[in-house]
């Protein structure tokens, strides 16, 4: 195991303390070398003949069992493409039909919008009295009734960092008959998970946060072995098939995982992906967890003394948070272009949350120290109040 951090693997520009791996992980050496042999040797050499040659119609099955170890996942119970908003609509429609009997599907307010959108676009397409259900993220367990066919929940809240407990909201799923659907978009590579262990029924999550597969990076999907065989799946794509070089008119979804399938893989992102996956072979998934706490803590100490005006919106016990760190701020959106303006990038949520991520394979202790030192400066000098830190209209 390499002891962390390991800034050695990744592109780090000078300068710049990037504290948004949360939103978009930092560029792996060896991911710009690796995509320009695949494009010149496999594509380009290769032609059509890459999907057999090279394995490209393997990779996410290869690829997906990667992202499997660091989620708990079995073999062969993972795969990969699409975006994250796709996969939820598939694990959700797949819910769905396993309970036909029941119309909520319970959230949380604290979820991504864009896991709520899908819920109501399916709801919408169903047209037979579904609800979906949003709750405070406190009231989970408690929402749980006989009416609830699935609960849809991110582990760890994008703006708050806030973090479910998993074993205790699935058994408390289960226990009322529901089906359990966990987003991993703020777990996977920042926190230990354990989806087979906990016996959720499904599980979606993206690879360009923590797992650093780059903008767009594909997303993955895993259903638990023994309810596969049984899944109906909405987007019933040729290469979910059974059997998809046989062109047979009708749909006949493959045995296994495979049927999460669509289309055609992103070939090419997720060839960077694989590459960014092979770091996770040396990394202590416990030891990562340690390094996470301890930074935000840190953070949350150094920021606490340092910046009174910023108030703290993440849960203060590390046990109930990802590895992100939020503050509220009103004047957060100004301020976090400010901070950028001077190399420490975060991001900004509305209304006021300025939010930070630790990712500790490349940020280390005195990291946070400066970044701190620079928060600090731009706070107490007003620095943030400048027209051109007001323009909003950007990418966050
Ligand atoms: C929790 C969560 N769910 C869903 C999404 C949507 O992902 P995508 O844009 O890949 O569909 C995101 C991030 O954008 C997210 O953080
Ligand atoms: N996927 C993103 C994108 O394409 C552009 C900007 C940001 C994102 C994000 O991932 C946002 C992220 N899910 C969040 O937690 O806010």
């Amino acid at each position: 195991m390499t002891k962390l951090p390991m800034k050695d693997s990744f592109h780090l520009p000078d300068g710049i303390i990037y504290l948004d791996g949360n939103s978009l992980g930092a560029l792996p050496k060896g991911v710009g070398e690796r995509l320009q042999s695949m494009v010149q040797d496999e594509w380009g050499a290769h032609l059509i003949k890459g999907w057999n040659i090279d394995e490209w119609m393997a990779q996410p099955a290869r690829v997906g069992n990667m992202v499997g170890r660091l989620i708990g996942a079995p073999e062969g119970s993972v795969t990969m493409g699409d975006t994250l908003s796709v996969k939820v609509f598939q694990a959700l429609s797949a819910a769905l039909k396993m309970r036909p009997d029941r119309r909520v599907i319970l959230s949380d307010s604290g979820n991504f919008p864009s896991d709520l959108y899908m819920a109501q676009g399916l709801i919408q397409q169903l047209d037979n009295g579904f609800e979906l259900r949003v709750v405070a993220p406190e009231e989970v367990e408690s929402a749980m009734t006989d009416e609830i066919a699935v609960a849809m929940i991110t582990q760890v809240d994008y703006r708050t960092g806030r973090m479910h407990d998993m074993a205790g909201i699935t058994a408390a799923a289960h226990a009322a008959g529901a089906v359990m659907l966990w987003d991993l978009a703020h777990s996977a590579g920042a926190v230990p998970v354990d989806i087979a262990g906990c016996g959720a029924e499904f599980a979606v999550g993206c690879t360009y946060k923590y797992l650093n597969g780059g903008p767009g990076a594909p997303a993955f999907i895993y259903a638990r072995p023994d309810i596969v065989a049984d899944i109906q799946p909405a987007l019933a794509g040729w290469l979910g098939h059974d059997a998809p070089f046989a062109f047979e008119p009708t749909y006949r979804p493959a045995p296994d995982i495979e049927r999460m399938r669509v289309g055609t893989p992103p070939v090419i992102q997720m060839t960077a992906l694989e590459v960014a996956l092979k770091i996770w072979d040396d990394v202590d998934m416990t030891e990562l967890r340690s390094a996470s706490v301890r930074l935000c803590d840190l953070f949350i100490a150094e920021v606490e003394a340092k910046c009174p005006s910023l108030r703290l919106a993440s849960p203060r016990d590390a046990a109930q948070r990802g590895s992100q760190v939020s503050f509220a701020f009103e004047d957060g959106y100004a301020a976090m272009q400010a901070l950028i303006a001077r190399g420490v990038i975060g991001d900004f949520r509305a209304p006021n949350i300025m939010r930070f991520g630790f990712t500790p394979l490349y940020i280390d202790e005195t990291d946070v120290r400066e970044a701190v030192r620079i928060i600090a400066d731009v706070l107490d000098n007003r620095l943030w109040d400048q027209p051109e830190y007001h323009q909003k209209g950007r990418v966050t």
